[in-house]
């Protein structure tokens, strides 16, 4: 890629600059929001929807609330023109939706896109050409002149059109390119519009300025929206609406700025599918107005099945990074993120009244259908100790001592290291079992008994590699006597350093889960842990295991 000449900026900031909006930092309020994922979304895909996929799509953004949807552009194709009859026909529209349809300023296209809504109970007609100077110069060959006469005309007949109809019928501009044309301009040709809709009409007429194809900073476009919201004929009868693409990836910025620039609607889709990088998604948009407390008015509670939904219609793979939706975002691997989040949600379950704030997830995954289980702390070489103990006590119940938990970590990072891949929660369980519970090798005690006396006695069966032997020992309790008899009859030189043990519910029968460490003469320790339903055997399998650690030297 060899820097030339070949580029330059090719886009029309607003003549005023007053940037007042800037001062704000955060959206008050939801938009108007409309989803475009019938038409533009549609219009985007290697193979458009078919007529079930789109009504199935329909019926899951209705229930996500929006209210005004764009279904497509009827007289585009049989499918399209069929989809908006059979939503109509079969009475499919709830009386507070209202459908969009999309149409060129070309009377035949006019006429057959009416012809598609007769009897819907509310609809807009969206009209639109395009504005910009590339298109003004290379595709329609016309000036300035012509192309206001193009929109006018093509508004006059949406205006006859209209009045015709019994239904509830708004109307919608776009100058399509609107940020590749002059702001003079685009402001002269909306205005047009304006005059021929609003002439004999209360109604609000939407203005919808699209970011075709997106040519500058977002700050550059929300300020072209303003400078129109402040010189739009009878702005109070103007519903202004965005739509802005993705080529820039900043099209969830321009919808945020726009709004705080003035703009009252957003035109978007779910998950940001459309034209080549997409649109602007509208469940970020949404979403990140959630998470500051702001009630959007759309509802994602089940996002993981609107995904399944959109791939399946679509044939679009939803990316693993996508904000909110994607397989991945709520994930950490790595182990300073684990840590924080594991103590976050500890720190929540005693502060059960304070606000979201865990730290590394912006929002709570349960809010929109996610889990604890599997989203958030996921294992690979990457982890530390407090993702591991997290998980080992999340789904297993296991909680490991401080003091085992680094030892513990490091010996299943190393796993995932080698390995090269992911270890699943029941894998990492295996792990524990495997390096540290009920380890009865190389050393065996198949027989124990205990007699009371100022102590306690312990008469402990010994079986090794050597063969098998009887040995007594006393002790201050059961586990100091069977400690005593291991190390004399083994000759071992360590100390009991620790034992702690808890219930394990495992199922409906409650097991105990104890920890023993044993520090040898150079201060190294070892832990073994036994899992029992009789607490006596699990501690002393747990010495056992410290035992055979110990002797095969790992710690
Ligand atoms: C930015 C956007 O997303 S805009 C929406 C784009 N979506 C779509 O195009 C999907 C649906 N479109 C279609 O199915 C077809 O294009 C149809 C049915 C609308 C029209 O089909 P056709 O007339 O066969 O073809 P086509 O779209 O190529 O027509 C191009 C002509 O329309 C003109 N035209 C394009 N847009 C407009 C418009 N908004 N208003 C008036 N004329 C327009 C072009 O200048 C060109 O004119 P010419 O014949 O004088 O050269
Ligand atoms: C028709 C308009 C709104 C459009 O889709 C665009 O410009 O992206």
């Amino acid at each position: 890629m060899k820097h030339s000449s070949k580029y330059t900026r090719q886009f029309f900031p607003a003549p005023e600059g007053e940037f007042q909006w800037l001062r704000k930092t955060y959206i008050d309020h939801p938009p108007v929001w409309c989803s475009v994922d019938l038409r533009d979304g549609n219009q985007a895909l290697v193979t458009p929807m078919n007529l079930k996929d789109k009504l199935t799509f329909f019926q899951m953004l209705v229930q996500a609330g929006f209210r005004e949807i764009e279904i497509g552009f009827p007289a585009a194709s049989e499918t399209e023109y069929a989809f908006c009859r059979t939503l109509i026909e079969e009475h499919l529209i709830p009386e507070d939706v209202t459908i969009q349809v999309l149409t060129q300023s070309r009377e035949h296209i006019i006429a057959r896109t009416f012809e598609a809504i007769q009897g819907a109970p509310h609809a807009i007609v969206h009209l639109y050409n395009s504005t910009s100077v590339a298109q003004r110069t290379q595709v329609f060959h016309k000036d300035k002149p012509e192309i206001i006469a193009l929109a006018v005309e093509g508004a006059m007949l949406c205006r006859e059109y209209r009045d015709k109809c019994s239904s509830d019928i708004r109307l919608e501009y776009s100058p399509e390119s609107f940020t590749g044309t002059e702001m003079d301009f685009a402001l002269e040709i909306c205005n047009a519009v304006l005059d021929v809709w609003q002439q004999d009409c209360n109604q609000p007429v939407i203005i919808n300025l699209p970011d075709t194809v997106s040519c500058a900073m977002p700050h550059v476009y929300a300020n072209q929206v303003a400078y129109l919201s402040r010189h739009l004929h009878n702005r109070e009868r103007v519903i202004l609406s965005v739509h802005p693409h993705n080529d820039r990836g900043c099209a969830v910025a321009e919808s945020e700025l726009a709004l705080l620039a003035g703009a009252d609607r957003v035109e978007g889709t779910l998950f940001g599918n459309g034209e080549r990088t997409g649109n602007a998604d509208i469940v970020t948009i949404a979403l990140n107005m959630y998470a500051q407390g702001v009630d959007p008015g759309l509802d994602f509670h089940d996002l993981p099945e609107m995904t399944r939904i959109y791939e399946h219609a679509t044939g679009m793979h939803i990316n693993e990074r996508q904000p909110y939706s994607g397989s991945l975002v709520f994930a950490a691997f790595s182990g300073s993120h684990q840590d924080a989040i594991a103590k976050g949600m500890k720190w929540r379950e005693s502060h059960p009244d304070s606000t979201w704030n865990v730290p590394y997830l912006p929002i709570d995954p349960l809010d929109i259908g996610r889990t604890y289980d599997g989203d958030v702390i996921r294992i690979n070489s990457q982890s530390g100790k407090g993702g591991i103990g997290y998980l080992l006590e999340h789904y297993y119940g296991i909680k490991l001592p401080d003091g085992m938990r680094e030892g513990f970590g490091y010996h299943v990072k190393s796993i995932s290291d080698r390995a090269h891949k992911e270890l699943l929660p029941e894998e990492v369980y295996r792990i524990f079992q495997d390096t540290y519970v009920n380890l009865s090798s190389p050393i065996a005690l198949p027989a124990i008994h205990y007699a009371q006396k100022d102590g306690i006695d312990a008469i402990v069966t010994i079986q090794s590699g050597t063969g098998i032997e009887t040995v007594a020992a006393s002790g201050n309790g059961r586990l100091d006597a069977v400690s005593n008899a291991v190390r004399n009859a083994l000759n071992l030189d360590y100390t009991l350093k620790s034992y702690t043990e808890h219930a394990l519910e495992v199922s409906s029968k409650s097991k105990a889960v104890s920890y023993v460490s044993l520090q040898d003469r150079k201060g190294q320790l070892f832990w073994g842990v036994g899992i029992h339903t009789d607490i006596i055997v699990s501690s002393t399998n747990a010495l056992l295991s410290a035992v055979n650690r110990m002797i095969l030297k790992t710690v």
